[in-house]
């Protein structure tokens, strides 16, 4: 474990991610490996002042600690704390950006684009100006790029800055346990992997509905939406490692090839009728209203961004030719379900004299919390004629570290394992390119769905949560 003195400098810092998500992780990775050592500087437009920064470190990463009591932080976590800095600023802008880079003095640096791709961009372009400290790691969210066009210049710029193996392509879901652990799910056992092909398995959903709404987050979700905001990436991400042929080993370039493979061969075939979107209206979730999408501060109704998208992805090659995957992706559903669901399909043949079959087989793998259930047909508890489901459900070995953690450990640690490589994050926008070109084209309706509901009537994936 490094103990080089390392500064995180998170671009985009007063943003909902670095405070939902990113410094929480920070503070589990630092409490399961205190010897680390950390230091934080928050860069954004807004001045924030440094009493305030301050206060929103301690309280993200504190809330990791589940009690939200800052005094249970550790040692490393509070020297954190103590002596993070905050720096009001445009990083579009080379000199601004010049400046703040010359005020961190460190080991080794990681910029970490917490900023909406387009401001991604343009802070790279000012990096490209200015040059990048030696050594430094470019730690970029996605989506990487707003367009396959945009994605390969991207590439193209930041491998100018800096050598690849100091740019991460971060994608969370790679650091989700239920994500990881399909590798040893389909790769370490006999049970699973025999079946794990188009002769036995008629359909995957992949699924991310969320209660979440908008959450303030309209200067980049607006221009977003669902399907480049979730499914260009962390779901084509889980899907790649659902469908990967097994690697000779889980190292980053054998990984990395596989996923570069399978996505390579998935498409989506009909851009018009496999792939749908639609936006909610003003409903209730729980004690919570949720006014109209388009009544959300910062939102303009006339981008027609949705707020929950489906679409339906094939893999052309041999294992997997005819079984659709179905990726969706929504806020402020009703439920959370988060869950990659794999259906079988039926036996040739049940012997005659059974009754009751009714449902196929399945396995769901649930993210967060991490589990799985076998729904397995079995005879019936009562009379052995009639045959039911019986569930196995097993815990799915939770880590100490929350995906971001994970993902920043790897970059920690120089590991890309964690990480997309250029070229899986360009096959990404190719899948989803004809969608988002037919939908400019306006040739798919924009449905209507009622937060807290379940999604658009007649959406099949609408479907009652699996668990
Ligand atoms: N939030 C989440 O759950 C997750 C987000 N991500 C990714 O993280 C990225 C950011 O998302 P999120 O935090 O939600 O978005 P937000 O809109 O909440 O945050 C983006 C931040 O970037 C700031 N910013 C904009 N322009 C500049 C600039 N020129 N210089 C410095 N700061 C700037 C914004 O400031 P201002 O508001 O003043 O414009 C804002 O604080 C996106 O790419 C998203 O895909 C990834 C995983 C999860
Ligand atoms: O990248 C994103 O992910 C989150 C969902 O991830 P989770 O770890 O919070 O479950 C999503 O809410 C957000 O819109 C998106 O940008």
């Amino acid at each position: 474990m490094a103990a080089d003195r390392t500064t995180l400098l998170i671009l985009g810092a007063s943003g909902d991610l670095t405070s939902r998500l990113l410094l929480p992780g920070i503070a589990t990775l630092l409490r399961a490996q205190p010897r680390r050592s950390l230091e934080i500087v928050g860069a954004d437009l807004r001045d924030l002042g440094q009493d305030e920064w301050r206060n929103r470190v301690q309280t993200a990463m504190a809330a990791a600690h589940g009690d939200g009591d800052a005094g249970e932080l550790g040692a490393t976590a509070q020297h954190v704390v103590d002596t993070t800095r905050y720096v009001a600023g445009d990083a579009t802008d080379p000199t601004s950006l010049q400046a703040l880079l010359e005020s961190v003095d460190c080991d080794r640096l990681v910029i970490y684009f917490a900023l909406p791709p387009h401001v991604s961009r343009m802070v790279c372009e000012a990096l490209a100006e200015v040059g990048a400290p030696d050594g430094a790691i470019l730690a970029i969210e996605k989506p990487f790029g707003s367009s396959l066009d945009d994605a390969r210049e991207l590439n193209a710029l930041v491998q100018r800055i800096v050598p690849e193996d100091q740019i991460f392509r971060i994608d969370h879901f790679l650091g989700l346990y239920t994500v990881l652990n399909l590798l040893g799910m389909r790769f370490a056992n006999r049970i699973l992997a025999p079946l794990w092909d188009r002769d036995s398995i008629a359909k995957v959903e992949i699924l991310y509905d969320e209660t979440v709404a908008l959450e303030g987050r309209a200067g980049y979700y607006d221009t977003a939406g669902a399907l480049r905001d979730m499914i260009q990436s962390h779901l084509l991400q889980v899907l790649a490692l659902v469908a990967i042929e097994p690697p000779a080993s889980i190292d980053a370039r054998d990984l990395r090839d596989a996923i570069g493979q399978v996505l390579r061969a998935a498409r989506v075939v009909d851009a018009t009728t496999d792939a749908r979107r639609a936006r909610y209206t003003a409903g209730t979730i729980g004690d919570r209203e949720v006014p109209d999408y388009v009544a959300e501060e910062g939102v303009d109704a006339k981008r027609g961004t949705e707020t929950l998208a489906e679409v339906t992805v094939h893999v052309d090659n041999q294992r997997w030719a005819g079984v659709p995957f179905v990726l969706r992706s929504g806020k402020a559903m009703g439920h959370i379900r988060k869950q990659a669901v794999i259906h079988f399909r039926e036996p040739a043949h049940v012997p005659r004299g059974f009754g009751g079959r009714n449902s196929a087989d399945r396995l769901v793998l649930d993210f967060r919390p991490d589990s799985f259930a076998i729904h397995l047909t079995t005879n019936g508890k009562g009379d052995p004629f009639t045959l039911e489901q019986s569930v196995l459900r097993g815990e799915l070995g939770g880590g100490q570290l929350e995906p971001y953690g994970e993902v920043l450990a790897s970059i920690l640690d120089g590991d890309p394992r964690l990480a997309v490589r250029a070229d899986a994050a360009e096959e990404c926008w190719r899948i989803v390119e004809p969608v988002l070109r037919a939908w400019k084209r306006d040739e798919v309706p924009l449905a209507e769905y009622r937060a807290g509901g379940v999604g658009p009537r007649g959406w099949r994936s609408n479907g009652a949560a699996t668990d």
